[in-house]
């Protein structure tokens, strides 16, 4: 339906930013050249991904789940070349901020459905939003990354390999490569070996240790490029850089947390054996409508 005008909201996490489409009776099934051309920081709205508000009963893959809560909200995420991730975790906070701003839910308790379960989320009275992420596993240090930099040649790390619900690989630099953070080009896409090591695709961190629970992390992440954020980027760089120094968290030895700064502010990151805990800001920024591109529903 050519033409139809569609009310959008701006929002974004440490500056990992989203165009958020409230779409509660599913209307609205974008292609992933609809949700590229809204994501296009020239021809379209711009953003580094979309959040589509949808209820939990809309979702043929939460028919089983929403049952119990008729209310559920489901966030339905896509990358801004219109490809699909199984999470976000800076969305899942812009997601409960907009529903709260709408709302759509009263706090402080806000569970949203992901494609990777249930996120139970929690409003703090600072305003920042705890999501509970489930686990960051830790699979290996198994892969080679290799970075293009500015004015120098390209690096290759040995990437750690983590699972938060969507894949990542982690390369930590050494204290003597500290430098190489700010000098990395990832405007160009980083690559990884061997091949098939990531058959659905991956997203790259790279991080330099800036204090005891402190770390400094940037990101290619698959779909979007870099971008000034990726929450399960930071779960996972957590991860590993607990894995890389013994670090024992969960059970008797009790949660480590980590400051994770990207380029686009800060967030917490508490490792509790099995569970994950993401906190951060979410803000919304804008209003508007834009009219869907072509070949929608
Ligand atoms: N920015 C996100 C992650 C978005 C999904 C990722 N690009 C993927 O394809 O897995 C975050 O905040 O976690």
């Amino acid at each position: 339906m050519p033409g139809l005008s569609v009310p959008f909201t701006k929002g974004h996490g440490t500056e990992n930013d989203f165009v958020v489409i409230e779409d509660p009776d599913g209307r609205y099934d974008l292609s992933p050249a609809q949700v590229a051309a809204i994501c296009d920081r020239r021809a379209g709205i711009g953003a580094d991904g979309v959040l589509r508000v949808v209820r939990g009963r809309q979702v043929p893959a939460w028919a089983e789940r929403w049952q119990g809560d008729p209310d559920l909200w489901f966030m339905d995420y896509r990358n801004a070349d219109g490809s699909v991730s199984e999470m976000c975790g800076n969305g899942v906070r812009v997601f409960v901020r907009y529903l709260l701003e709408r709302g759509l839910a009263t706090g402080p308790e806000v569970p949203v459905g992901t494609r990777d379960g249930l996120k139970p989320t929690t409003v703090l009275p600072d305003g920042r939003i705890r999501v509970q992420m489930g686990p960051s596993r830790v699979l290996g240090r198994d892969v080679e990354v290799q970075a293009e930099l500015h004015d120098h040649p390209p690096m290759v790390w040995t990437g750690w390999r983590v699972d938060v619900g969507n894949p990542h690989a982690v390369s930590l630099l050494a204290a003597s490569e500290a430098d190489r953070l700010d000098q990395l080009d990832l405007g160009r896409a980083p690559l990884w070996r061997p091949a098939d090591a990531f058959p659905a695709g991956v997203n790259l961190e790279f991080v330099r240790v800036t204090g005891d629970r402190q770390i400094a992390m940037r990101v290619f992440e698959r779909g979007s490029g870099e971008t000034r954020s990726c929450g399960t980027g930071t779960c996972a760089a957590a991860a590993a850089t607990a894995a890389a120094r013994n670090l024992a968290h969960g059970g008797a030895d009790g949660p480590v947390t980590f400051v994770v700064d990207v380029p686009g502010g800060s967030v917490e990151v508490e490792l509790d054996g099995d569970r994950t805990a993401l906190t951060g800001p979410a803000v919304l920024v804008a209003h508007g409508e834009f009219v869907l591109p072509d070949g929608t529903v």
